[in-house]
């Protein structure tokens, strides 16, 4: 944990000299157990973390924001997998808990059930305000469940952040395209920060930490080998979020105008999706 806080301090420095008003650090950025029992075994509330304590005396003497995925303390002996907004006068001003738990066995691929260790949350965020404008939360596996992104497009969010440590085989397959999507279908900016490489000899992470425009560019991209910690940078533009709402409005759309214009047999469907219909 200790040497996770001198990388996070390392992508602070370099930061800082990019001139960022905010760092988005991976999901889990405290520590990745090998195990369960490590994983709870490891765990600290924030106010007797030194990682989180040693990152908000950061934020606040760099005055920048930073925004990070932790565990934190839950109840019957597991964690939370928690995301942390840290402003830029050191203080956790936002606090999200991870919905969706990655529970998968794939055949010659990541068996993992992070439910034995971790409680699920149960709410999704209202975006707040940051130097950088609107800001969602969500973690990692919540990005398969665009449920999430488009509560928090409804709520007018202008970034959403998805702080990450995906597998191998699953990042090949699906980050790239996942986050994309995410990106067009709010028209918000999505960032995606990942870890990277061997964790220990069970567990390795994709990588390609990526930001990505409301129109679904890349603009900033890392690789999906360790070497050392690097940042992406990019300009959150947000004349730019205005734009595309406007010139591809998505949200004010009427249910009935989606559903009625052209074939009739859509309509059967429409309350399915839309039970408000
Ligand atoms: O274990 C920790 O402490 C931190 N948590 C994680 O690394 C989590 C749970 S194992 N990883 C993911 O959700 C990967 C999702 C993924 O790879 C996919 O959706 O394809």
């Amino acid at each position: 944990m200790s040497s996770n806080l001198v990388q996070c301090k390392q992508l602070v420095a370099k930061a800082v000299a990019a001139g960022a008003k905010a760092l988005f650090l991976p999901e889990a950025s405290d520590y990745i157990g090998k195990s369960a029992t490590e994983t709870v075994s490891l765990v600290r509330s924030v106010s007797e973390s030194t990682f989180v304590l040693g990152l908000q005396e950061e934020a606040r003497r760099e005055k920048l924001a930073i925004n990070v995925g932790v565990h934190e303390p839950a109840q019957g002996g597991k964690v939370k997998n928690t995301l942390l907004w840290i402003d830029q006068k050191g203080n956790i001003v936002q606090r999200y808990q991870k919905l969706h738990l990655f529970d998968v066995d794939i055949k010659n691929g990541p068996v993992l059930k992070e439910s034995n260790s971790v409680e699920k949350g149960m709410s999704i965020l209202p975006p707040f305000e940051t130097p950088l404008g609107r800001v969602g939360l969500a973690i990692c596996f919540d990005l398969r469940f665009p449920e999430i992104s488009l509560a928090l497009a409804r709520m007018n969010c202008q970034v959403i952040t998805y702080p990450s440590a995906f597998t191998v085989p699953t990042g090949t397959a699906h980050w790239e395209p996942l986050l994309r999507a995410r990106a067009i279908e709010t028209q918000s900016y999505v960032v995606a920060a990942a870890q990277v490489g061997a964790h220990n000899e069970k567990r390795v992470s994709y990588g390609h930490s990526m930001i990505i425009s409301p129109w679904g560019e890349i603009i900033a991209k890392l690789g999906g080998q360790w070497e050392e910690p690097e940042i992406a940078t990019a300009d959150i533009d947000l004349d730019l979020v205005k734009k595309i709402k406007t010139e591809i409005p998505l949200l004010r759309r009427k249910y009935d105008q989606i559903f009625k214009c052209g074939d009739d047999q859509l309509l059967t469907n429409a309350s399915d999706i839309y039970p408000e219909l």
